[in-house]
């Protein structure tokens, strides 16, 4: 076995474990292990920002979860990635640089955790950024994460600008800063020059020149060391199946995400004792909210086919490929720089008494509207998510054995409102895509398709087909009351030695997409736990091998 020690140990290096290294390693007298389950970021699609779609359900850079089959979404067992390897899903995410409502965040301190209303949080995400357009009082110019407009969108995108405008949508040139009502603008992505700016690329990459930072990666933990309450360490095992035990003598860290830390906690005997029964893992700390309030927002697209106007679709094939490969490599332009979407909108149902739906306008269509491979003929699509669903799941083990895969029931579609949302939410795009400055460029819908006319044949579509849009979070709740799994500080209830830093303390999901939000509670933590560390630096690093 393989034995080390030190400050701090980070179990996972996704875009909260590559905060937390950078942050906590400035202090060079803090020594800090950050293992991963996954490899370097070696991969080239990682970084070509197009890429991603090519990674959802990579066999090496994501974990391939799936959820668990479920009527509400027509017995479907969705894909559900979560990335792994430096970066984590930073790495293989959609890009998309969005903030939350400031009403998100103030929601949380209402809801028991103490001192998280935006104003705090504020100075959080500003340090996270370098935003490339100059400066604003709430737009952050030194940061690590560098986030980028997009890069001459085709004319199509303002074409569905203008027409949401026509719709009752207001124009708004920085989402991130300006007031948020119902409001169309170009998305914001997280992108440095050509290049994808992941957590390990922003964060990671500069503090691994620093001694007091050591990355294992290939290691995946499966528990937690423990001595009574207290936490002292992690255990492991490589690929090449060598136990490793890492000792904290400060603080384990679990940075490893919505599905990873619920998991490790269950496996280590942390959780609600009849989850823990069942997967014959013995209950060392009773934690019943552990695995529960599984948050995520649900897609489903609205396609068109189009005539007159460039999509990505016909140059992401054949010598049309090979012509937008060299552009990208010559000018950093072109298809290749485009994220998960280009256009963004918040709309607001007759449901809701503000913004309750987001849009994801991208100038390329997929086939049944599922995001994976594009359509060769030109095509645009809308996707349509609800904001603040109310539909709750849960993450859990249902075995001891680390390989094998947790049970993920995000339960989408349980709420009727969510229901409603969503069929309101088709409505209004079907709305945009109607006014004549996009329709003159359409030939016809291809999914749902004309036919789907009533309310109950667009939620039949939207069982159908939705999927993930991957903003899972929630699991390992903050708060103060019985069911939260982390205080204010992120500290675990009911033991000493150990936090959680990541999406999964998240009281309750953003308006948003989440990697911003990550990047601020990261941010956040990484002062929480240095603030008492000045006064009680030591040298405590070792490393040997028994
Ligand atoms: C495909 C996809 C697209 C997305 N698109 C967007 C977007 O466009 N905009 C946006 O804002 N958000 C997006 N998100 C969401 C956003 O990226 C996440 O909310 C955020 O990255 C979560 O950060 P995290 O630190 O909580 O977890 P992660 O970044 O998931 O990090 C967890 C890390 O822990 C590691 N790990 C897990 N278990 C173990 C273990 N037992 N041992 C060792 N290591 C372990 C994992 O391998 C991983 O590296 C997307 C997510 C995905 C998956």
């Amino acid at each position: 076995m393989k034995s080390y020690t030190a400050d701090y140990v980070i179990v996972g290096a996704g875009t909260a474990g590559c905060v937390l290294a950078n942050r906590l390693t400035e202090d060079p007298t803090v020594k800090v292990i950050l293992v991963e389950a996954g490899e370097r970021d070696r991969h080239p699609f990682i970084h070509v920002p197009a890429g991603f779609v090519r990674l959802l359900d990579h066999p090496t850079v994501t974990w391939r979860y799936r959820t668990e089959a479920d009527a509400g979404t027509s017995g479907r067992a969705i894909l559900f990635p979560r990335g792994r390897g430096l970066g984590g899903s930073s790495a293989i995410n959609g890009l998309l640089y969005v903030r939350p409502f400031a009403e998100d965040i103030d929601s949380w301190e209402r809801a028991g955790a103490n001192g998280w209303n935006f104003d705090n949080c504020l100075p959080f995400y500003s340090r996270s950024e370098t935003w490339t357009e100059g400066s604003s009082p709430q737009r952050g110019t030194h940061g690590p994460i560098q986030v980028s407009r997009v890069k001459n969108p085709p004319e199509i995108c303002s074409a569905v600008v203008q027409a949401a405008q026509k719709a009752g949508l207001d124009f708004v040139d920085d989402p991130n800063s300006d007031t948020r009502g119902p409001s169309i603008w170009f998305y914001q992505q997280t992108r440095d020059g050509r290049r994808r700016s992941s957590a390990a690329r922003g964060y990671l990459r500069p503090a691994m020149a620093r001694p007091n930072l050591t990355v294992v990666t290939g290691l995946q933990v499966s528990g937690l060391e423990m001595n009574g309450t207290h936490v002292s360490g992690i255990n492991g095992t490589t690929a090449a199946n060598i136990p490793v035990q890492i000792r904290a003598t400060r603080e384990v860290i679990l940075s490893a995400g919505v599905i990873g830390t619920p998991r490790l906690l269950e496996m280590s005997g942390i959780g609600d004792k009849a989850v823990l029964d069942n997967a014959g893992v013995k209950t060392r700390i009773a934690l019943p909210g552990v695995g529960n309030n599984l948050q995520d927002h649900y897609v489903v697209r609205l396609g068109y086919r189009v005539r007159g106007a460039g999509t990505a679709n016909e140059r992401a094939h054949g010598l049309a490929l090979a012509r937008e490969m060299m552009r990208y490599v010559v000018s950093g332009t072109g298809v290749l720089t485009y994220s998960a979407a280009l256009v963004g909108g918040f709309a607001q149902t007759r449901l809701a008494t503000r913004p309750d739906v987001q849009f994801v306008i991208a100038p390329g269509s997929f086939a049944e509207g599922r995001i994976g491979v594009l359509e060769s003929e030109p095509g645009v699509s809308c996707g349509v998510w609800q904001m603040r669903p109310e539909s709750r799941g849960h993450v859990h083990i249902t075995s001891s054995e680390i390989t094998a895969a947790p049970t993920i029931a995000p339960s989408y579609l349980s709420s009727e409102l969510d229901r409603n949302t969503m069929v309101e939410g088709l409505k209004i795009g079907r709305r945009i895509f109607a006014q004549p400055e996009v329709a003159r460029y359409i030939v016809d819908e291809t999914v749902p398709g004309r036919q789907a006319d009533t309310d109950e044949a667009l939620l039949q579509y939207v069982r159908d087909n939705g999927s993930t849009v991957y903003h899972a979070v929630g699991t390992c709740r903050m708060g103060e009351d019985e069911m939260s799994v982390v205080d204010s500080e992120m500290r675990v209830r009911g033991t000493t030695g150990l936090r959680i830093v990541d999406g999964s303390v998240m009281p309750s999901i953003t308006s948003t997409n989440t990697n911003a939000t990550v990047l601020m509670l990261a941010e956040r933590a990484a002062d929480m736990i240095r603030s008492p560390m000045a006064a009680h630096a030591s040298s405590t690093y070792s490393k040997e091998t028994v």
